[in-house]
Order: structure tokens, then C-alpha cells, then sequence
């Protein structure tokens, strides 16, 4: 099967032939795949944000070639294509709220599918949809966007690009200013989409846990280049001081380093306490 995105030796550089000239990207080569939940993650300024935005066309690549969804994206695309793309590939930014415009709820996620050439029932329908997916009452619909919490708001934000339906979403840091229970049912919904409509997530974060938690692949960036492109249990298992790790991550190794054999590193909390517990079933010392 085709890979859904492809980058090969892509290079991006901001400020070309001008005094403020900065290479962000350099031979940047990933490719992702159907049903993938990939995070990446990386110092600021290490390229994350102008990676994504080359998976749309929000900028091209000076060099190198990005393929998405059998599109090849350069300055020359037709703009229908890359309408058609953009649809395919719903970019949620951060603070996505703040684009919220309209005066209910239902009208601001219909704007998406109207604007992809949707007839108004089929937006209706597609609008309804994707705010039952995000977990928004219907009572709600015909409420002001702005009466809402900013957890709410936020889901009305992302069912607002989910509405297009669709097939791969790329979020930049989502979970961003959100309390504990507002960050989970995001979080617990993005796992959802992925899982059960098959829908690859590419996210930026900065939060370990949600790699260690929700991601299948993590990609590392550093100075504009991939450092590692991984699982997150072999990353958590050999990283270095650079990123705070999750307490259950910590924990795990600290033990390892103590003598105490795990058949794999533990993620989660769930995870150290099953394999503690399988230990001392065995009749061994935890
Ligand atoms: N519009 C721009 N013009 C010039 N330089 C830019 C522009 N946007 C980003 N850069 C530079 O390119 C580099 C990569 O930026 P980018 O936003 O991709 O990093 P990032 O990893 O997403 O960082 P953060 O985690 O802080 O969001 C940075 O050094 C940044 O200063």
C-alpha cells in the first residue's frame, strides 16, 4: 500500500536570499502511514511547525519532494488539487478556538464542508456528525461558540476540520492551556478517530506523557533535521536528560538501573504496576 505522506531529502530555508536567512529544515526525509498515530517532538525552533505546514501546501519545500495523499506538493499545484488536499488533511493549530467565528456552534462547523463544495444538508449532516464524534450535546448546536468552556470550544474548533472528514489530521500541540479533564477528552477522542475510523494523527507535543501514552511512532527533531523516528518505548528506553520523562517511565528506569530485569520498559502507570505485580507472582522481588 501507497504511504500517505511522503518526504524525501526535503530541505526548507525561511528568509532565502535575505539577511535573516534560516534553514528550518534539513534533508528531511519520514513517511507515515494509513491508521499511524505519530507525535513529534523536539526542542523549540527545531522545525516541528514547518514540517506540518508543508503537508498542505501552507508553504513548499525549496528542495526535496513531499507527496500527500498521491498529491506531489509544490509551488506549480493546481489549486483544485490542493483544495481537494486540504479537505483530506484538516490542520488544527494551536489555540484552534480563536478561529472560531460564527454565531452558533452548527454553523461554524458546517463552514468547512460548504466551503469544500458540500450541498448545505450535507454539511448539516456532516456538521452534526463530527460534533457527535468530538462529544458535543446537541443542545449546544444552536449556542454561541463563545458561551462555551474553552475545553468545549476547542472540540467545536477540531469537529470544525473533522467535518471535512477528513483522512489524516495534523494538530499542533492541542491539548495546550487545557486543564487536566479538558486535555484527557481530547486526548481519549483523538484515540477514538484513530482508532476506530482508522484516521492518522500527526501531533506535535511537548508532553511526554501523551507520547508514552497515545503514540505509536514518536519523531525526534533536532536543528531542523529527524534525530529519531521510533517507538516510544525504544525512545523512552535510551533517551537522554533532553525531555522530562513520565513518573512511570522514571520509575521504570531507576529500577532497571537497580538490578531489576522488565521484559519491556513500562509507559504508564498501569503498565509498572502490572509488571511489578507480575514479579511478585512469580515469587520474585519487586
Ligand atoms: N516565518 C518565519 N520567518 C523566519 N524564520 C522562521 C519563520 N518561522 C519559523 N522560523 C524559524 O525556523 C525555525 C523553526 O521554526 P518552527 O516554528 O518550525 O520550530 P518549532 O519546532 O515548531 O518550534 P516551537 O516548538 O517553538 O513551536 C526557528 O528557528 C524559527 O525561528
Amino acid at each position: 500500500m501507497a504511504h500517505q505522506v511522503t518526504l524525501k531529502h526535503v530541505n526548507y530555508t525561511y528568509g532565502e536570499k535575505t539577511p535573516v536567512v534560516h534553514q528550518a529544515l534539513r534533508d528531511v526525509s519520514l513517511t507515515v502511514e494509513q491508521g499511524d498515530f505519530v507525535t513529534i517532538i523536539g526542542t523549540t525552533g527545531s522545525g516541528k511547525s514547518t514540517l506540518i505546514k508543508l503537508l498542505n501546501g501552507l508553504q513548499f519545500a525549496q528542495s526535496g519532494t513531499v507527496e500527500v495523499l498521491g498529491v506531489t506538493l509544490h509551488p506549480k499545484v493546481k489549486a483544485a488539487a490542493l483544495k481537494q488536499l486540504r479537505s483530506q488533511v484538516g490542520m488544527v493549530f494551536q489555540s484552534p478556538e480563536q478561529q472560531l467565528f460564527a454565531d452558533s456552534v452548527l454553523q461554524d462547523v458546517q463552514f468547512g464542508p460548504l466551503n469544500f463544495g458540500a450541498s448545505p444538508t450535507e454539511a448539516e449532516q456532516q456538521a452534526r456528525a463530527s460534533l457527535d464524534q468530538v462529544g458535543i450535546p446537541t443542545e449546544l448546536l444552536d449556542r454561541s461558540p463563545f458561551e462555551l468552556s474553552g475545553g468545549q470550544m476547542r472540540r467545536v474548533a477540531i469537529a470544525g476540520v473533522l467535518a471535512s472528514q477528513p483522512r489524516v489530521l495534523v494538530l499542533d500541540e492541542p491539548t495546550v492551556g487545557l486543564d487536566g479533564r479538558g486535555r484527557r477528552s481530547i486526548l481519549e477522542m483523538l484515540r477514538r478517530l484513530n482508532q476506530e475510523h482508522h484516521i492518522t494523527i500527526i501531533m506535535i507535543t511537548h508532553e511526554m506523557d501523551i507520547v508514552a501514552r497515545y503514540a505509536q511512532r514518536v519523531v525526534v527533531m533536532k536543528h531542523g533535521r529527524i534525530e529519531q523516528d521510533t517507538t516510544p518505548r525504544q525512545f523512552f528506553q535510551t533517551t537522554q536528560n533532553q525531555f522530562v520523562l513520565p513518573g512511570a517511565v522514571r520509575v521504570g528506569r531507576a529500577l532497571q538501573a537497580n538490578g531489576v530485569a522488565f521484559d519491556q520498559l513500562p509507559l504508564t502507570r498501569r503498565e509498572l504496576v502490572a509488571s511489578i505485580v507480575h514479579r511478585l507472582a512469580k515469587g520474585g522481588t519487586a
